[in-house]
């Protein structure tokens, strides 16, 4: 077993280099399963930053355009025309129609339906068919994350369908193409379940293949314009794909961790270290900064220096409802609200939206909710005359940079309602962990984690909105006895007439 993990690394990186690869001899693939981290590329020399580590030519890159499967589709095309049949074009259904993650599946089922044929064998043999990504999940590990918004994002249901709408009925329409030559053809449920395999290795393994860096379009800033990544085509990049990942730092958690990155060459990719890597060091890439429940989603595995990515989900209609109670607002008045808000583009009409609510930076408290949030909160907030002129003018209500009082108030309610649909506390949850010991890799550690770290957050955001209700209300009353207004009312204690410095709505 442990000779067949090395013996299949080994083959891995014979294989690479006869397709035209240059790899440094100041690294190596190594076996990290005893820290739970598969294998990985570690420095077996100092390396200096802007090294080059390696460099992949594109035409070793499994993608759709370098595969075998459209080369048959073209031929495809040709022979239906020859023949005189009305002409199905096959290859604009299966490029433009699959979209870049379906056609990569299909045409990594076709490669690996080949078996040992495939240029791509060697590859194979090293990527996973098991995962611990939350697809692969039973409903009872998965209700170890509680409320946690990710649940809703698996879709497995959805993905499924998917592939049988379009992979396996493509496939049973088409097999003497889209299967290589003397397969014969598996039943609907193995190809959906290899469809799910090749998914999960792109989404853990997959990359959006750029155009050259020096292609891409700056903007005025210098940063290269970015096309909206579901529409790049995807590709597997042998061995770019064995970096595992660490984030980068924000300014709570200091210096980033990851060191290497990945530059798109005209005919090649390299793989150049972007710190200097000490002998005995993991070359680590960087796949973002998201918050640990997309990374078990999308990539199976967890580690705390992601924490300071972690959100919290707070949905619209969770906050419509809180709104509703606290401010007695009318029915009728909040559906107007809400379509005048999608027809203004507040948020995108139709799908369940949500809010993302993340760490407070340096106790700030406006840092930790998104200006949509905020306007979305004040419009709905707006009493009905302010509301009325705002919509006859077609405007939008400004967020102000300090936090409105009543906001605030409604964001507090908000973190205690969220936390109430956690079943367990974040100090139970605490207690936990602490009794669980730390196998990192445990399904249930990882989930419990995840629904903590999302409690932790909604504790913070409480604790700040607690100091600024506190703070401000305090000032806000200070200034209006000042200005001898009623505290309640705002208005001119002497003449009882409209308010002379605050337009105040009742708190
Ligand atoms: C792109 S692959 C990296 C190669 C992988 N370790 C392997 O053995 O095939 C991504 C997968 O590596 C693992 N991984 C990545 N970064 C990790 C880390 N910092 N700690 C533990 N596992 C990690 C996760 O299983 C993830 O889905």
């Amino acid at each position: 077993m442990e000779g067949d993990f090395q013996n299949k690394s080994d083959a891995f990186m014979a294989w690479l280099r006869q397709q035209g690869a240059s790899i440094s001899p100041k690294i190596e693939l190594a076996d990290l399963r005893s820290r739970g981290a598969g294998r990985g590329v570690v420095a077996t020399a100092d390396i200096e930053a802007d090294e080059e580590l390696f460099t992949i030519p594109r035409s070793a890159v499994l993608t759709v355009e370098n595969s075998e499967l459209l080369t048959r589709l073209r031929g495809q095309a040709i022979e239906e025309r020859t023949a005189a049949l009305p002409v199905h074009d096959l290859r604009a259904d299966f490029l433009d129609g699959l979209g870049p993650w379906l056609s990569l599946i299909l045409v990594m089922m076709y490669e690996y339906l080949k078996g040992p044929e495939s240029r791509w064998w060697q590859y194979f043999s090293i990527l996973p068919s098991k995962f611990d990504t939350l697809m692969f999940w039973s409903s009872d590990e998965l209700d170890e994350l509680q409320a946690s918004a990710v649940r809703d994002k698996i879709g497995k249901k959805f993905t499924e369908q998917m592939f049988r709408d379009n992979i396996v009925d493509m496939i049973a329409k088409h097999t003497n193409v889209l299967l290589p030559t003397g397969t014969s053809e598996p039943k609907a449920e193995e190809l959906i379940g290899m469809a799910h395999r090749m998914g999960s290795i792109i989404m853990a393994y997959g990359f959006d293949l750029e155009k050259s860096d020096n292609e891409n379009e700056k903007d005025e800033e210098g940063f290269a314009e970015e096309e909206e990544d579901e529409w790049l085509p995807k590709g597997m990049v042998p061995l770019a794909d064995m970096l595992n990942a660490e984030p980068e730092g924000n300014i709570n958690a200091g210096a980033g961790w990851n060191n290497a990155r990945l530059f798109y060459g005209e005919s090649t990719l390299t793989m150049k270290a972007t710190k200097s890597i000490q002998a005995g060091e993991e070359v680590l890439n960087d796949y973002g900064p998201l918050p640990r429940s997309d990374l078990l989603r999308r990539y199976g595995y967890i580690t705390s220096k992601y924490a300071q990515h972690d959100v919290v989900e707070i949905s619209q209609s969770m906050i419509v409802d809180v709104v509703t109670a606290d401010h007695k607002l009318k029915k009728k008045m909040v559906e107007d609200k809400l379509a005048y808000m999608a027809e203004k583009e507040v948020f995108e009409d139709g799908d369940e939206n949500g809010y993302d609510l993340t760490h407070p930076i340096w106790k700030d408290t406006r840092s930790c909710f998104s200006e949509d949030l905020l306007l979305f909160i004040t419009v709905l907030l707006l009493d009905d005359g302010e509301y009325r002129q705002l919509k006859r003018k077609g405007k939008l209500p400004e967020v102000e940079m300090d936090l409105q009082l009543d906001v605030a108030k409604i964001l507090k309610r908000l973190t205690e309602v969220r936390a109430a649909q956690y079943p367990t506390t974040a100090e139970e949850d605490r207690k936990l962990l602490a009794e669980m010991g730390d196998d990192t890799t445990s399904r249930k550690t990882m989930a419990v984690q995840v629904r903590l770290g999302e409690k932790a957050i909604l504790e913070e955001c409480r604790d700040v909105l607690c100091v600024y209700i506190e703070e401000t209300s305090y000032w806000q009353a200070f200034n209006l006895k000042r200005h001898g207004l009623d505290e309640e009312t705002g208005f001119d204690l002497e003449t009882e007439g409209r308010p002379l410095v605050f337009k105040r709505r009742k708190l």
